[in-house]
């Protein structure tokens, strides 16, 4: 008998999949693990290179390579994602991209997976680890800038994970906002401009595809936390050096804000710890301050929920 090719033996996990596989209370868990891994700078943890880029001048995007192996885990895996700053017009997504999970011993390809949902969710599990680590105990007010496919993942992750009284969003079109609200589950406020989201708020995201600052430091109340994961090259903004000089800033990876932060690079601020440091114990957590984290994605996070999503998959198919 022939045997399959190897590509062909390997699971084939589509969109709607994935998404009926990973849950946040699941996710979470085991990403602030890995960001502890990724800090710990243990080379049997974690091996996770800042992402290489390849501009895709003519449609406006670039193209990101983000390899990981974690060897103590027996994970490896590599997301290849396209990220484009479109026009208003266009009906494609901002995102695409695909995981590649792969036997650390062979090299032979254990499962390919749509990697949106993926993406999605895992950069709203990091921000929530932010802001559980670093906003006011007794946070009250969320303001979300942008209503698209983050914001949506970002709403979801926070109002279940979280608890707020109030969720605000703004975007600079506001029939997209008016859809991101139609598209939620709970109560959510409009707002006509990015001060009126803002002001007052305990925890700010901001989720714009903006290449500059959209969040001024004189609008953002003093101990508020921002998780800020637009703006992901290093000549794009979405905050304003007034915050980000205010601020202790965090990131998820030192040499990724600083490689591709342009409000890290550009303001000239120091990243003070990583989210992983804090976790780890080594760097303190800054309740009482007005905190950012920088996020730029890792691999690492794709990583253990591609793992994560592989295993439950492993499970409905052969029944364990
Ligand atoms: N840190 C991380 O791990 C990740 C970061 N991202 C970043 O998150 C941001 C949002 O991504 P998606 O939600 O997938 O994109 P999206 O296209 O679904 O949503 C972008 C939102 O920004 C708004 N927007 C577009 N141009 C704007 C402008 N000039 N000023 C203000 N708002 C503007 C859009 O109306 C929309 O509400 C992007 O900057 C992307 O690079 C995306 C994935 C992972
Ligand atoms: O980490 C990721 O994945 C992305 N980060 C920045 C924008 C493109 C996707």
């Amino acid at each position: 008998k022939k045997a399959l090719p190897r590509l062909l033996n390997a699971a084939q996990i589509p969109l709607r999949e994935v998404e009926s596989l990973l849950h946040y209370k699941e996710l979470i868990p085991r990403l602030e693990e890995a960001l502890g891994k990724f800090s710990s700078r243990d080379s049997v943890e974690v091996i996770q290179p800042v992402r290489s880029t390849v501009p895709l001048q003519k449609h406006n995007g670039f193209l990101g390579l983000m390899p990981t192996y974690m060897e103590n885990d027996g994970v490896l895996s590599t997301k290849l994602v396209c990220f484009y700053n479109r026009g208003a017009g266009s009906t494609l997504p901002s995102v695409s991209a695909t995981v590649l999970l792969l036997d650390p011993e062979s090299g032979h390809m254990k499962a390919v997976m749509d990697g949106e949902a993926i993406t999605s969710m895992r950069t709203a599990g990091a921000s929530e680890i932010s802001a559980k680590l670093l906003m006011r105990p007794g946070a009250e007010v969320l303001a979300i800038l942008g209503t698209g496919q983050q914001a949506l993942s970002h709403y979801n992750a926070f109002t279940e994970m979280l608890s707020f009284k109030e969720v605000r969003v703004w975007n600079h079109r506001r029939e997209g906002a008016e859809k991101f609200c139609r598209s939620v589950s709970g109560p959510v406020t409009v707002c006509g401009s990015v001060e009126e989201a803002v002001r007052g708020a305990d925890v700010i995201v901001t989720v714009t595809r903006s290449t500059e600052p959209v969040l001024c430091g004189r609008w953002v109340k003093p101990g508020a936390h921002v998780a800020a994961v637009g703006a992901c090259r290093p000549d794009w903004r979405e905050l304003d050096d007034s915050l980000m000089k205010e601020a202790v800033v965090y990131a998820d990876s030192r040499e990724g804000a600083m490689a591709e932060s342009g409000d890290v690079i550009l303001s000239g601020v120091e990243v003070f710890a990583e989210l992983g440091d804090v976790i780890n114990g080594i760097k303190p957590a800054y309740r009482e301050k007005t905190t950012v984290f920088k996020s730029l994605g890792m691999g690492v996070e794709d990583a253990v929920a591609a793992n994560l999503v592989y295993e439950q998959w492993k499970a409905k198919a052969y029944k364990l």
